[in-house]
């Protein structure tokens, strides 16, 4: 059993309400992407937060510095998990760590471009960093790269933490990304680009719960 999460990431606030209208009942976390988030502020996280309580609300900060100061407002507002990049170092996630403490919440370390992921996984694990986020950006996908060496590496690790994965996953590739250990599948263009994008959704939600 994996859950799912879909990626908002239009910049339009009132797309984003409606696109997440129609896939909430079929995803189990709801991705206000990092473009979407700074184009749109906290204010979308409390829309969303009011009219989806059934989900969980992922805000893709992706912060790079001044981790406790930046990340705090999101989950005072409702996050139920932010993400800080691996690259911006152990003490900037260690800030994450601390806000997210104070409200029950969690925290995702997204290992984006990160050149030694084993090592800092462990740091991570270490300083009580609850999700590993395995990610193939969108520029790096447009290369031609994929998230599955990563994640067959960091599952390896069996470090008992959760690990999220994204980077152009699709129906046809949730199989293969659950069974290679992801605990969270997330789709943003597989959803947000589908003629429907509700069916798109509970189709790689399908897979991902069974
Ligand atoms: O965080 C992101 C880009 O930095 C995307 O939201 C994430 O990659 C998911 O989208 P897709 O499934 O289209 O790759």
């Amino acid at each position: 059993m994996a859950l799912t999460q879909m990626a908002l990431d239009s910049l339009d606030f009132d797309a984003t309400v409606a696109l997440a209208a129609k896939v909430a009942p079929h995803v189990d976390i709801l991705e206000i992407g990092t473009p979407c988030i700074k184009h749109n502020g906290i204010k979308l996280l409390e829309t969303l937060k009011a009219k989806f309580p059934k989900n969980q609300i992922l805000v893709d900060l992706k912060t790079m510095d001044a981790g406790e100061y930046e990340s705090e407002p999101f989950y005072k507002a409702g996050a139920d998990i932010c993400t800080v990049l691996g690259a911006s170092g152990i003490a900037t996630i260690k800030g994450v760590v601390a806000a997210a403490k104070k409200y029950g919440k969690e925290v995702q370390v997204d290992m984006i471009n990160v050149a030694n992921k084993e090592a800092l996984t462990k740091e991570c694990v270490a300083a009580g960093v609850q999700i590993i986020g395995v990610h193939t950006g969108l520029d790096a996908q447009a290369a031609g790269h994929t998230p599955f060496a990563d994640l067959a590496m960091i599952a390896g690790l069996k470090t008992g933490v959760k690990i999220s994965v994204a980077g152009g996953v699709k129906a046809a590739t949730t199989q293969q990304v659950k069974d290679a250990g992801a605990s969270i599948i997330v789709a943003g263009a597989a959803i947000y680009g589908a003629a429907d994008p509700a069916a798109a959704a509970a189709e790689i939600t399908k897979i991902a719960h069974g």
